[in-house]
C-alpha cells in the first residue's frame, strides 16, 4: 500500500493511501489510540492557541484525545459535538454534514445543556483534519447560532486547499 510520510512534533508516520470516493484518494490520519501522536499535537497545538479563548468545542470521535490533550496543556474547558441525538439532550443544537472521509450525510450535535458554555465566549474549534471545510463549516454556524464567537480554528493538518484560517501542524495532498 501506498504511504505519505508526516511528521507531528518528535514523531513521525506513515500514513496509509486509501480510498474515500471514485476519484479521490486520502492520507489517512486516525490518531485514534496512538498516544504519541495525540499527546505531541496536542501540546504543540496548546503552545498557538490563542490566550484569550475560553472554550474548546471539538467533533467527536477522532478529534476528542486531541481536545483533551489541548485542554489539559491550555487549562481551557473542551466540549464535544456529538453525532447522534441522545435522548438525555436537552433542546439540542443540530446540523447535518458530509465529511470527505464519511462522504454520506452525520449529524453535528450540541446538547443544549453546553450552550451557556458557548454563549458570549471566545471559542477554539478543535479537529484532527480540516479537509472540505463541511464540517469545520457546521460547527461554526451552530457556535455561532448559540452566541459564541469563533475566534480560532487548530487541526493538526488541512488538506487539499489552503485554508489560511485554520491554524495547522501541517498539510496533507489529496491523491487521484
Ligand atoms: O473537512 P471535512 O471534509 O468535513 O473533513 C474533516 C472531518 O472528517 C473527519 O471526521 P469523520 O467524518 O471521519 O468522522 P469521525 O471522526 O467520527 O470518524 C475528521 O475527523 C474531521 O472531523
Amino acid at each position: 500500500m501506498d504511504t505519505f510520510k508526516v511528521q507531528i512534533g518528535r514523531v513521525t508516520r506513515d500514513l496509509p493511501i486509501v480510498p474515500v470516493s471514485p476519484d479521490v484518494k486520502v492520507a489517512l490520519f486516525n490518531m485514534l489510540g496512538d498516544t504519541d501522536v495525540t499527546e505531541e499535537a496536542g501540546r504543540e497545538l496548546a503552545q498557538k492557541l490563542p490566550a484569550d479563548i475560553d472554550v474548546l468545542v471539538t467533533p467527536e470521535v477522532k478529534a476528542l484525545s486531541l481536545a483533551h490533550v489541548i485542554s489539559r496543556e491550555s487549562g481551557k474547558p473542551y466540549i464535544v459535538i456529538r453525532k447522534t441525538q441522545k435522548p438525555y439532550m436537552v433542546d439540542p443544537v443540530a446540523r447535518e454534514v458530509v465529511s470527505i472521509t464519511t462522504g454520506k450525510p452525520q449529524l453535528l450535535v450540541l446538547d443544549g445543556f453546553d450552550v451557556q458554555k458557548i454563549k458570549g465566549r471566545k471559542v477554539a474549534i478543535v479537529d484532527d483534519v480540516v479537509s472540505s471545510g463541511g464540517t469545520l463549516h457546521s460547527i461554526r454556524q451552530i457556535i455561532e447560532e448559540v452566541g459564541g464567537e469563533v475566534a480560532a480554528v487548530v487541526a493538526v493538518f488541512t488538506e487539499g486547499q489552503e485554508r489560511p484560517e485554520v491554524t495547522a501542524l501541517g498539510h496533507l495532498p489529496l491523491f487521484k
